[in-house]
This record gives C-alpha cells, structure tokens and sequence, in this order.
C-alpha cells in the first residue's frame, strides 16, 4: 500500500507540475476562476459556519478569491495550521492583509495569535483523486486525521476537494482511514461522492 501509493504520488506531483507549467498566465487565472466558481456554488447558503481553505503552494490551483468572496458576506475563513508530525491540523482565522508564516513543511500559516475554530466547510488540496471520492495527498496523512478528528468531536463538515481535472485517475489505493470527500471540483466538473 505504502509503495503503490507512493508510486501514484511521484507521478502525479509530476503531472501536476507539468501541466501547471505549461499554462500560460492567462489561462491559469481563467482556471483558477472556473474553480471559484464552480466552489462558491457548493458552499451551502443555509449555514454560516467557518470555511477552512489553503494559502496555494507548488503547482496548487489558488482558491484565495473564494475566501475572500465568503468574508464579506459574514463568512469566518480559516486557514490550516500545522502541528508536530502525526497531529491533525488545527485552524486559525484569516483575513485578508493578515501576515502569516512559513511552516516546516513550507505552507503558509497565520500567526499563533490568529483565533482557533473548527471549520464547517474543509478546501482540500490534493495530488490526486478517483472516481470514489478519495485522496492521494503529501504522504502525511494530516487532512486524513483531521477529518476523523472533527468528526470524533461530532463536527459536521463538508469536505471539497479541489484539483485540476489532470489529477483525476481511475482508482486509488484505499486504507482503512482514508477519509473519502463530500465533493471534488475542478476547473471543468463538480463531482458529488457522498
Ligand atoms: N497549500 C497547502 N496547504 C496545506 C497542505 C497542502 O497540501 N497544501 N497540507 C496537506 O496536507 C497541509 C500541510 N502538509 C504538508 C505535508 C507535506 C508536504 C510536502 O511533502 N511537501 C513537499 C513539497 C511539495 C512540493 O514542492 O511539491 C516536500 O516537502 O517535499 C506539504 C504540506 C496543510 N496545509
Ligand atoms: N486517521 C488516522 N489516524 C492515524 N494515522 C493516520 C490517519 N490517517 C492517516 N494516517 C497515517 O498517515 C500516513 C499517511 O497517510 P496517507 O498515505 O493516506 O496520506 P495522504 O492521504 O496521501 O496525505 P495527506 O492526508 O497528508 O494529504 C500513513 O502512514 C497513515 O498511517
């Protein structure tokens, strides 16, 4: 299991990264905006709990404009925060303007004095998904945990993958903890898992 996903991951962190490398800027920000779009459709209008996205890193499709539509309409968006190696992630408020650190595993951060909430809505990177909703990430397992760890504490999230359509493959690897998501959008699909 380790090794076969491993084996997926390094292909797709490349098939990532070459694709993103081969969109021009024009492209990438009209991809970037289908996603928004195609993200603020599923964020639900009857709740207003906090929505957790990602501070883009390598080659990651960036979803800022999606916290930054939800703020103004009174929405908390929250940032992920890493902790030592095997702990969930936690999350700190975020707001535009806020200045934010380098983890060590190179993400952005809000600073230790930005406000802790657990969020109702959960953007998560990936570098690859497959027909059934699940994951391949870093290796890590920290989103994995995280969601388990939210719902342990009887949290109800919505959980929403976002990718481009290139990390899509046909089945992943599944262990016993893979935690399968509600959602996966891309620049051209919303697909519904759960
Ligand atoms: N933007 C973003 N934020 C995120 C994640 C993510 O995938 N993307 N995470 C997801 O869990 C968490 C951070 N966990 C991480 C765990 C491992 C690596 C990692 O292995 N990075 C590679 C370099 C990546 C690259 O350059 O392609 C490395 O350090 O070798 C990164 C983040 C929370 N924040
Ligand atoms: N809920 C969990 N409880 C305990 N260990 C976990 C849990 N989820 C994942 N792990 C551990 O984390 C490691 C990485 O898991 P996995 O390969 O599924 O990561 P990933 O889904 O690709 O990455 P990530 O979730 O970090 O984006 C594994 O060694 C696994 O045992």
């Amino acid at each position: 299991m380790y090794s076969a996903k491993n084996v997926i991951r390094s292909r797709m962190k490349k098939s990532r990264e070459d694709y993103f490398k081969s969109l021009s800027d024009a492209v990438r920000i009209d991809l970037n905006k289908k996603l928004v779009k195609n993200i603020l459709g599923l964020i639900p209008s009857n709740t207003q709990g906090p929505v957790a996205g990602f501070w883009p890193m390598s080659f990651e499709p960036d979803i800022r404009p999606v916290l930054e539509t939800l703020i103004p309409q009174g929405r908390r968006a929250l940032l992920p925060v890493t902790q030592e190696l095997g702990a969930p992630l936690i999350f700190r408020s975020w707001k535009p303007g806020d200045r934010l650190q380098e983890s060590s595993f190179k993400t952005m951060e809000p600073l230790s004095n930005a406000p802790l909430y657990d969020p109702e809505v959960i953007l998560v990177p990936l570098l690859a998904f497959d027909g059934r909703g699940h994951r391949l990430g870093y290796g890590v397992g920290h989103y994995d945990r995280t969601i388990q760890c939210l719902q342990k504490k009887k949290i109800s999230i919505l959980t929403i993958g976002v990718a481009f359509e290139v990390q899509r493959v046909n089945e992943l690897p599944m262990a016993s903890y893979d935690q399968p998501l509600h959602w996966v959008v891309t620049e051209e699909k919303v697909y519904k898992f759960i």
